[in-house]
């Protein structure tokens, strides 16, 4: 090598050493604590950084499946060295902007098509943030460990295995009586936590309740009984803590049927959250008592492969209005509470935009005004907790395969924190709580 190119290289080499050894003390502040909850959002600041320095911001976490999510930004620091992420725009990365929980809500599996998985809220996610240099050395000039938890202090999570019924109840702090709430996830079986413990911050009692594949309840089925949601909402207002009679029920994709279904031909909902759902009985027949609803017919040549190669299914659910479908459909006229219907525009899953209209007519049609709607223009199906990363795709329950679920991850994020406000407003209007109001 010439002697020429030789010295330019150490020259180059030792002026990136330089610089980070310099800013080899950048600090990572977070406010208002670098313990908050999940759905609660946080202020960064990387001060110590050399004048319009170009810095990496990485945050990484993994799941409780063991799966990594990771996102990165691009930011230039300001003329004092500072990068505040609620007034700088990320240049590159994830996501591009003024995005103060950006590093949160763009996080992506590198398992591609995974959900985020929070088995036990007991315990908080631990996000490491790293700050990097941009140069080819890469060097790591600072670093934060930030706690995302599920439940507030003196909060409680008990695991319910009463009777049929299983699940984990989640009590808020202090003496009560609360709202009590239903929270229902949706097909695949399981158990989901991460929303209920999350409500119950908020003043109620939420009973999260597994209706299969969870426990010792059967792995698989072939319909749905709704005597088992019976059992579990006189189980929830057996609750001392737990004001009754009127309770909530909170839904997403298969189960927004189920929970329509409970609070048209069951006593005492007051307040019920439809996500995405469907206005008939989905995938599994629904049996009450001695009436059956049958499943809304398929028409599985309606699949199709998107651009991306994935598959859609959004039109496989034919038109719970068509004649055949007449027997599917949920007789919500007969609900003495009140709906929150939620549906996201660029739902790829099912037309739930289009079940929604429908839900809403039906209810105008009987002279039924207990209800309110939200749509989402761009927001995709799995609609959730503020921050939670987005999940445009994933393996489906029904399919078996991985499904396009749309949305844009912004307008999703953005869709997620709005839903939440509503969700509590609703909540705490319906079901008489004046606690907590003052925060909504
Ligand atoms: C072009 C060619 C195309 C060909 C396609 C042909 C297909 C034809 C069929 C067409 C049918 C069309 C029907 C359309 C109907 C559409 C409408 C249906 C309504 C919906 O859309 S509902 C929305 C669907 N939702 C989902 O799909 C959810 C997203 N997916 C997931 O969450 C997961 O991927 C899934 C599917 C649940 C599976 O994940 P998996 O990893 O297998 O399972 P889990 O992680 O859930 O469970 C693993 C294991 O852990 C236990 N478990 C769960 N929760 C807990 C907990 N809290 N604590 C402890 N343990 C837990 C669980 O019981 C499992 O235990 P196992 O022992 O059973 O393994």
């Amino acid at each position: 090598m010439p002697l020429s190119v030789l010295i330019t290289r150490i020259c180059i080499r030792s002026f990136h050493l330089t610089r980070s050894i310099m800013s080899a003390r950048a600090r990572v502040q977070i406010f208002p604590s670098s313990k908050t909850l999940f759905d609660e959002p946080l202020q960064m600041k990387v001060e110590g950084l050399i004048p319009k320095q170009s810095v990496e911001l990485r945050a990484k976490l993994t799941d409780d499946k063991g799966v990594v999510f990771k996102s990165s930004a691009v930011y230039c620091a300001d003329t004092s060295g500072t990068v505040d992420l609620g007034t700088s725009s990320s240049l590159s990365g994830s996501y591009t902007g003024v995005e103060p929980m950006g590093l949160f809500w763009s996080m992506a599996p590198e398992t591609p098509h995974s959900r985020l998985i929070k088995r036990d809220t007991s315990s908080p996610f631990l996000v490491n943030i790293e700050v990097a240099d941009t140069t080819d050395l890469g060097h790591t000039l600072g670093n934060a460990t930030v706690e995302r938890r599920f439940m507030v202090e003196g909060a409680r999570r008990v695991p319910v295995k009463f009777g049929r019924v299983r699940g984990t109840l989640f009590f808020p702090p202090g003496p009560g009586p609360f709202p009590g709430v239903l929270d229902l996830y949706t097909l695949g079986g399981g158990l989901t936590e991460v929303r209920g413990s999350l409500l119950a911050n908020k003043g109620f009692v939420v009973l999260c309740l597994a209706f299969y594949r969870y426990d010792d309840l059967p792995k698989t089925v072939t319909h749905f009984d709704l005597e088992y949601f019976e059992e579990a909402l006189t189980f929830l207002r057996s609750l001392p803590e737990v004001k009754g009679p009127g309770v909530g029920l909170i839904s997403i994709s298969k189960s927004g049927d189920l929970a329509l279904a409970i609070a048209s031909l069951l006593p005492d909902v007051s307040a019920t959250v439809w996500i995405n759902g469907c206005n008939a009985a989905t995938v599994f027949p629904l049996h009450c008592k001695d009436r059956i609803f049958p499943a809304v017919a398929v028409d599985i040549s309606k699949i199709r492969i998107n651009g991306f190669g994935l598959i859609e299914i959004k039109d496989v659910v034919t038109d719970p209005m068509a004649e055949v479908n007449k027997a599917s459909l949920i007789p919500i006229e007969k609900a003495n509470g009140k709906f929150l219907f939620v549906a996201s525009e660029d739902d790829r899953n099912w037309n739930s935009y289009l079940f929604a209209e429908q839900a809403t007519k039906r209810l105008k049609d009987h002279g039924k005004d207990n209800f309110e709607v939200v749509k989402y223009p761009k927001a995709g199906h799995f609609l959730e907790v503020p921050y939670m990363p987005f999940y445009p795709s994933g393996i489906h329950a029904a399919v078996g395969q991985v499904v396009s679920f749309g949305g844009n991850a912004k307008v999703h994020a953005d869709a997620h924190v709005d839903l939440w406000r509503r969700i509590q407003r609703f909540f705490h209007k319906h079901l008489n709580s004046n606690s907590h109001k003052a925060k909504l």
